[in-house]
C-alpha cells in the first residue's frame, strides 16, 4: 500500500487525513506514530511559513514526502484572532476546551450578525530535494454562543455553518470534509499533485 506522511501530532487532524486519503489507496502515518520526535517550533508569522517549517522538518528527518497542515480560526470581531495562534490561544498546553471558553468570553455581548469567522488551512508538501509547494482552503461560518455537538475537534463545537444550520461538531467527518478548509485545500492538492495522489 502507498504511504503518505502527514506531519501533524494533532489527533483530530490525523483522523481527518486518514479518512481523506483512505479512498485514494493511501495508508496514512502521522507524527503520532513517532512519539519520540520533538515538536517543531512554530516560529512563523503566517500559516504558510509554519506549514512549510513542519513539512520540511518531517521530510528532512524521514527522507520521504511529507504533508503538513497549519490552520486556525480567524474571527472578524477579534480582528482575526486567534489566527496563527489558534492552538495556543489560552496557553501553551493547547487545550481545546480552554481555547473555546476564551473565544466565547471575548465575544460576550457581540450580536449574532457580527460573529462572522473563517477557518483557514495551508497545506505544505515537501519532497526531499524539491521546492516545497503550498495550497490553501477556507471555510466561512459564525461563532455560536455555546458549544453544540461533540464531533470533530478544536473549535468545531462553536463554528456554525449557515447553509447546514449546524456546527462542524454536529456533522459526520465526511460531511465536514466536504465543506471544510482542510477538505478544500486537499482538493487543490489533488489537482497539483496528480502523480503523487493517484
Ligand atoms: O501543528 P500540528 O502538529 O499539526 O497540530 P496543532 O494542533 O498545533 O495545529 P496548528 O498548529 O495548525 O493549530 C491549529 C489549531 O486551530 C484549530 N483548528 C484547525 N483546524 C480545525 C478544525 O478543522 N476544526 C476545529 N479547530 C481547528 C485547532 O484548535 C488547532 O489546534
Ligand atoms: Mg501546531
Amino acid at each position: 500500500m502507498k504511504k503518505v506522511l502527514i506531519a501533524t501530532a494533532n489527533k483530530g487532524k490525523a483522523k481527518e487525513f486518514e479518512s481523506l486519503f483512505a479512498p485514494l489507496g493511501f495508508e496514512v502515518t502521522t507524527l503520532l506514530d513517532y512519539p519520540e520526535m520533538e515538536e517543531v517550533e512554530e516560529t512563523g508569522e503566517t500559516f504558510k511559513e509554519n506549514a512549510i517549517l513542519k513539512a520540511e522538518a518531517a521530510s528532512n528527518q524521514f527522507k520521504v514526502m511529507a504533508i503538513a497542515d497549519d490552520s486556525g480560526l480567524l474571527i472578524d470581531a477579534l480582528n482575526g484572532d486567534p489566527g496563527v495562534y489558534s492552538a495556543r490561544y489560552a496557553g501553551k498546553e493547547k487545550n481545546d476546551e480552554e481555547n473555546i471558553k476564551k473565544v466565547l468570553r471575548n465575544l460576550q455581548g457581540i450580536p449574532a450578525e457580527k460573529r462572522t469567522a473563517r477557518f483557514h488551512c495551508t497545506l505544505a508538501v515537501s519532497v526531499p530535494g524539491e521546492k516545497t509547494l503550498t495550497v490553501t482552503g477556507e471555510c466561512e461560518g459564525m461563532i455560536t454562543t455555546e458549544k453544540l455537538g461533540d464531533g470533530g475537534f478544536g473549535y468545531d463545537p462553536i463554528f456554525w455553518i449557515e447553509d447546514q444550520s449546524c456546527t462542524l461538531a454536529q456533522m459526520t467527518r465526511e460531511e465536514k470534509s466536504a465543506i471544510s478548509h482542510r477538505g478544500k485545500a486537499l482538493e487543490k492538492l489533488k489537482e497539483v499533485l496528480p502523480k503523487i495522489i493517484n
